[in-house]
């Protein structure tokens, strides 16, 4: 579980985070959705533990993250839009020594397979394409067998194949029983895995449901146009 009230975070002038609050659930995928700026990096950061909240409650697992210990971190997978991945090593070198890294991690040749990296396994990192990177990125956040799992635009750059495996992937580790969330700028990606939708703009959320509570009588396209734009205006 993870849970964001009323939580800011100021940068000099600017508030980042203004009241921020919304939940994700276990054996769920919930998506945030927002402009540029909105704040989904700075809440998501928050809820990974690698920055703090000036002011408001964050729980992840039962824990605030800010103040947790290597037990509740290795529960948390994390995969970053650019990677931060080891530019000289070999995939499956780099995914089996993190797999060592935990107590009972998963299966690496699968997920690899799952994840089509044996096309590209004699391939060091510093050579792979932006789509095979972010390949090698989502293996490593899943190869802990993470109760949570934060994934900042999973299929952003991918082709049409891969990013179908990669839905059904984010899908079975919800099934599984993870906390999954996803920020995304995509209305197809959100409604095809999301349980759970969160749209934010100007630091705060301006609504929390499933795609069809938020989206009302339209599509979830419309209802973001007319949240994220009121806000704007007021
Ligand atoms: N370390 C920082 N120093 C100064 N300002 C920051 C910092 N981190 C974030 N901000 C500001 O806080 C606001 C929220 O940024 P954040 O990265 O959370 O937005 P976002 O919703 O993730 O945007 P994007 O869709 O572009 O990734 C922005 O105005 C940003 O410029």
């Amino acid at each position: 579980m993870i849970r964001l009230h009323e939580v800011t975070r100021r940068f000099g002038s600017v508030r980042a985070l203004d009241g921020m609050s919304w939940t994700a659930a276990p054996g769920q995928v919930t998506t945030l959705l927002g402009p540029n700026g909105a704040g989904k990096t700075t809440s998501v950061e928050i809820a990974e533990g690698l920055q703090h909240a000036d002011s408001g409650r964050v729980e992840v697992l039962g824990t605030d993250p800010w103040q947790a210990g290597p037990a509740h971190r290795a529960r948390v997978g994390v995969m970053l839009q650019d990677g931060g991945l080891p530019q000289q090593v070999r995939p499956m070198a780099l995914l089996h020594h993190l797999a060592t890294f935990y107590a009972r991690p998963a299966d690496v040749t699968e997920l690899a397979e799952t994840l089509r990296i044996p096309e590209f396994a004699g391939t060091t990192i510093r050579r792979l394409s932006g789509g095979q990177r972010q390949r090698v990125a989502l293996a490593a956040a899943l190869v802990g067998r993470p109760d949570v799992l934060f994934l900042d635009e999973p299929t952003a750059g991918l082709d049409p194949h891969v990013r179908r495996d990669v839905w059904s992937l984010i899908r079975e580790t919800a099934a599984a029983g993870a906390t999954v969330l996803v920020t995304t700028h995509s209305f197809e990606e959100a409604d095809r895995l999301a349980d759970h939708v969160v749209i934010v703009t100007t630091g705060r959320a301006v609504a929390e449901g499933t795609v069809a509570e938020v989206s009302g009588d339209g599509k979830l396209e419309d209802a973001y146009f007319a949240l994220t734009e009121l806000a704007d205006a007021g």
